[in-house]
């Protein structure tokens, strides 16, 4: 079969995540170009984030179209076929230019929000909103990859103890282990914020356990004043970022009041350069290599417990020996024994932490393993597929637009160096060209019916 699925040809390589592989595809049944995400993980999950994400529909939102299984022997990969998001993610346009003006911050913060309440409206949360999942496009945001979306209320560690997210934009009470909320998502919708007005982390750090040492026990940073800067925006972003998630505001109202602010706020001089001001909070830029390294979706096993303990212990002490804080890569898992997992949907933050104890800050100690992340440790398949199809896809003749897969190689300017900020380029749009040449994959068992979603594009915002 030279196809996936009967009718998917399989290009270029466009990015990795910290589980998948997503590739420029091309459906031909419907003429058009997608995106095919192949995960390292289980298919039962994946088919569990495919139907997550299928029930959403949104202009700011990458839709998904199907799911499929390339089996090999014993092996399954799963696969997510979606809508092709041409454009680069916020994550590589801050590292290509740097900060960026406030009203395109607000912009973007308004399209994210909207993106975000419409699945909050659903009582999903989406657990891992980091600027690689934020795709900026010629015609407004697509927030991508809702694959650990969960159902609000649920528990922030799953059943076989992981907690899922990126420690640098997990909300406090998610890092304490407590069910997720759409408040969880709000707060790094505010951390979005300060990076994107910035151009730095608001929590950098080049290791997990860097990370969690910069954030024991502190508050967000505050934002540097930045010129003409309007207070309501710098009101939002400190109520995003609030520690207790009852004081944030809910994404529908953050993108409300970002729009009203971007169109409101008086115009300020537009080719002046934002200018950054010395402030006790300002951060510094992390490197290239730490942007790529912490973006990686970490799992961190552990009860809440244990993780509150990390928290607590500014040198991460860890059990093999080797590692220390410095020295291992943010998709590291710590691990602990299993907290009881609990399902309860609400909309609304809990009122008081569902888990045994708020961090005790600084007496505690604990020897954790830390190990690189490979797959969800949560439901143990008995198969877990480690590679992608053996025979590889040649890429599309065309090139569909510019892989943002590439680790950004310009460094990121520091926040108190003004930052010039150019308006957007345009990334070109791929043409619906097919690759060229026709892929051979193995032989491919696609779950659902391929007729796939119909819903094909997404408006322009
Ligand atoms: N629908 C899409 N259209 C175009 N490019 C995409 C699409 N989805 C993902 N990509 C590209 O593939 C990259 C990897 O995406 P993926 O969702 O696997 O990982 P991630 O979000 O970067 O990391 P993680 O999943 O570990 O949080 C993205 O950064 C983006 O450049």
């Amino acid at each position: 079969m030279d196809r996936l699925a009967g009718r998917y040809r399989v290009g270029e390589v466009l990015g990795h995540g910290g589980n998948a592989t997503v590739r420029y595809g091309f459906d031909t049944v419907l003429k058009r170009p997608v995106a095919i995400k192949m995960f390292d993980g289980s298919a039962a999950e994946v088919l569990r984030e495919a139907r997550t994400a299928a029930g959403l529909s949104h202009p700011n939102i990458a839709q998904v179209y199907d799911y499929g299984e390339i089996v090999e022997g014993d092996e399954r990969t799963p696969y997510l076929v979606m809508e092709f998001v041409g454009g680069e993610t916020l994550a590589d346009r801050l590292a290509r230019t740097g900060a960026l003006r406030w009203r395109r911050v607000a912009e973007i913060g308004a399209q994210t929000a909207g993106a975000l309440a419409a699945a909050h409206a659903q009582s999903l949360v989406h657990r891992d909103v980091h600027p690689r999942n934020i795709m900026l496009t010629p015609d407004g945001v697509k927030v991508l990859d809702f694959g650990i979306a969960a159902v609000a209320g649920q528990h922030g560690i799953d059943a076989g103890g992981a907690l899922w997210g990126s420690p640098a934009y997990l909300a406090p009470e998610q890092l304490r282990g407590e069910p997720s909320f759409p408040a969880g998502d709000v707060y790094a919708l505010g951390l979005l914020l300060f990076e994107s007005l910035t151009g730095s982390r608001a929590w950098p750090g080049e290791t997990i356990g860097a990370i969690l040492a910069t954030r024991h026990g502190r508050p967000a940073p505050r934002l540097p004043r930045l010129a003409a800067l309007p207070r309501e925006l710098v009101r939002l972003y400190e109520a995003c970022t609030a520690d207790d998630p009852t004081g944030r505001p809910t994404a529908a109202e953050v993108s409300e009041t970002l729009r009203r602010v971007g169109y409101t706020a008086p115009l300020s001089r537009p080719a002046t350069p934002i200018r950054t001001v010395l402030s006790p909070h300002t951060v510094a830029a992390a490197s290239p290599a730490t942007r790529r390294r912490s973006r990686r979706r970490t799992a961190v096993l552990g009860s809440a417990a244990v993780v509150t303990a990390i928290l607590g212990i500014v040198g991460v002490q860890l059990s093999n020996g080797t590692v220390t804080p410095g020295g291992r890569e943010a998709e590291a898992a710590v691990e602990a024994p299993q907290p009881p997992a609990s399902l309860s949907p609400s909309t609304s933050p809990p009122a008081s932490p569902t888990t045994s104890a708020r961090p005790r800050r600084h007496t505690e100690t604990t020897t954790t393993t830390v190990r690189r992340k490979t797959a969800p440790p949560t439901t143990a398949p008995t198969t877990v597929p480690t590679s992608a199809p053996t025979t590889q896809p040649t890429a599309p003749a065309t090139k569909p637009a510019p892989p943002s897969s590439p680790p950004p190689t310009t460094p990121r300017p520091q926040p108190t160096t003004p930052s010039p900020t150019p308006d957007d380029p345009k990334p070109t749009d791929p043409k619906p060209t097919e690759p060229t040449t026709p892929v051979t994959t193995p032989p491919t068992q696609t779950t659902p019916p391929t007729t796939g979603d119909t819903d094909t594009d997404a408006a322009a915002v």
